[in-house]
């Protein structure tokens, strides 16, 4: 089966959503981006959140020292880092890890060999910018990394396309962000309609 990470949770609403469609992981962005927010907000928000779901922090390019310090604080399950983290950076912390790269062709999938970490979390290169951009990418480029690492698939998931990109990829887990939002803010309804077509 294949398990959701709903990311970019910001509003107390998001909560009340998530507790009720019950995704496998949520996501708190601490790196910059319209979704960012800081400790205090993402530590009060995880206080009102089902026990069930997972925690993950999304970082990109902080120090490990400040990653520890949030992680710590908000009791996250899993740092997911966004950036240009190199493997001695991600093989530093407790928790698990998950590292994000971002796919613009068949190069990087040399790099993944690289990584020694729980989770490859493989998402759309886009210019200027190390996440949440709505995007998808040629699914086809990554159709056989699952075989032997723990994928998480993510970039311009919709309700509308996750069913292809799942039946390509065999991702363990899909991501979305953008997909799930209307006007910049997390939607019930597409949210509910995302998950629904993942579980079937
Ligand atoms: O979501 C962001 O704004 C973001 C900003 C900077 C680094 C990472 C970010 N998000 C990480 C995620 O895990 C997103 O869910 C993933 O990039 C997919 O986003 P989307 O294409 O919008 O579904």
């Amino acid at each position: 089966m294949t398990n959701v990470k709903i990311c970019g949770l910001k509003r107390e609403e998001d909560i009340i959503y998530v507790n009720k469609l019950k995704p496998d992981y949520v996501g708190f962005v601490f790196a910059k981006s319209s979704r960012q927010i800081d400790k205090y907000r993402a530590k009060k928000l995880i206080m009102g959140l089902d026990k069930g779901i997972k925690k993950v922090g999304v970082f990109s390019n902080h120090s490990i020292g400040k990653v520890k310090e949030i992680a710590e604080f908000c009791n996250l399950d899993i740092l997911q880092f966004h950036g240009d983290e190199d493997p001695i950076y991600c093989n530093s912390f407790e928790n698990t890890v998950w590292k994000a790269f971002r796919i613009k062709d068949g190069n990087i999938l040399k790099k993944l060999e690289e990584y020694d970490v729980d989770g490859f979390l493989l998402d759309t290169f886009a210019r200027g910018t190390y996440g949440g951009t709505g995007k998808s990418f040629d699914w086809k480029i990554v159709s056989n990394a699952s075989e032997n690492k723990f994928i998480i698939l993510a970039g311009g998931l919709t309700s509308e396309n996750v069913e292809d990109a799942i039946e390509i990829v065999k991702p363990q887990v899909v991501d979305v962000s953008s997909g799930v939002e209307v006007c910049g803010v997390k939607d019930f309804e597409k949210i509910k309609k995302f998950i629904k077509k993942v579980r079937g």
